[in-house]
């Protein structure tokens, strides 16, 4: 798991760790969340907890950078069996894509259906605010241009096809529940929908990279998240991602404003709590419709 390409993992490490979690768990998760920088208060809403450490748990990428605390924690989330990563890997911590995205995989062999990440991310689009919650509607696989993308060598069928489609990405009913629950619980003036764009970092972007990122229709941009949902969508999981704009990037030459980590974990912290309801009530909508589809 450690050379740096994107078929360092096979389908027998994936096995491996989906049937060591399993054994350590009753739990058979139906819905997988992803917790962004400064996220990870999302996965307190879940009862019954069953915790793993990223270190503990064989094959599993340990997060490096502060507000992502690694771990793995199993629960219910209103009778809908969950499990939340509080924390993720990103490739600038020099992780190659296929391990960036190796829980993805681990979730669909352990029965996952739905998918919700979410992020820090900064707001491109000049009607954004900070602390607005963008509903993901699409992205931009900026890395991927450049052949960083983690469907690249081998295809492996068992998990997906060789030429995935991908402008379906976002489940529109799960967009849809999310506007609905941000707006029945009074948030519908702070939430968006918009272009996530996925730029490798470590940096912040330039203001020549920001206006172009804004020429290019993106309406906010982060590190993370596009890799996910790109091998979540192959292996066909339903998929929501969630943005926090945390920062205002900047388009401006004369704009005395330089954002930080700081920042965007403080912001993050601030509105984590109404994230985890979004999340929580999302979840057990999505119980009650399964239930009324079935
Ligand atoms: O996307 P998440 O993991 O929320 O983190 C975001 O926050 C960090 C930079 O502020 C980057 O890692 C960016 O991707
Ligand atoms: O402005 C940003 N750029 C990239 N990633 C980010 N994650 C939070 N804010 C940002």
């Amino acid at each position: 798991l450690h050379e740096n390409n994107n078929n360092c993992c096979s389908f027998e490490d994936y096995k491996l760790t989906t049937d060591w979690l399993l054994n350590r768990t009753n739990l058979r998760p139906k819905v997988a969340v992803i917790c962004g920088s400064g996220l990870g208060l999302l996965a307190d809403a879940v009862s019954n907890k069953v915790s793993f450490r990223y270190q503990d748990i064989p094959n599993f990428p340990v997060s490096t950078v502060p507000g992502h605390e690694g771990c793995l924690v199993f629960g219910t989330v209103d009778e809908t069996p969950c499990v939340f990563m509080q924390g993720r890997v990103h490739l600038y911590e020099g992780y190659s894509l296929c391990q960036v995205t190796f829980p993805i995989r681990m979730f669909k062999l352990m029965g996952v259906e739905s998918v919700i990440v979410t992020n820090a991310a900064g707001g491109i689009c000049p009607d954004f605010k900070v602390g607005d919650i963008m509903v993901i509607k699409d992205h931009i696989n900026l890395p991927g241009f450049a052949g960083e993308h983690p469907l690249c060598g081998p295809n492996d069928e068992r998990f997906g096809i060789r030429f995935p489609c991908m402008s379906d990405a976002y489940s529109k009913q799960m967009r849809r529940l999310a506007v609905d629950v941000g707006t029945d619980l009074g948030c519908s003036n702070f939430i968006r929908e918009g272009v996530y764009c996925m730029v490798s970092g470590p940096n912040f972007e330039t203001i020549a990279e920001a206006r172009m990122l804004l020429v290019l229709g993106c309406d906010a941009v982060g590190m993370s998240t596009v890799p996910e949902v790109t091998v979540a969508k192959h292996c066909g999981l339903r998929v929501l991602g969630l943005s926090l704009i945390t920062n205002k990037v900047s388009v401006d030459y004369s704009r005395e404003e330089k954002v930080n980590y700081e920042e965007v974990l403080q912001i993050s912290k601030m509105r984590a709590e109404v994230l985890q309801k979004i999340v929580t009530q999302l979840i057990s909508r999505l119980q009650q419709q399964s239930i009324n589809t079935h």
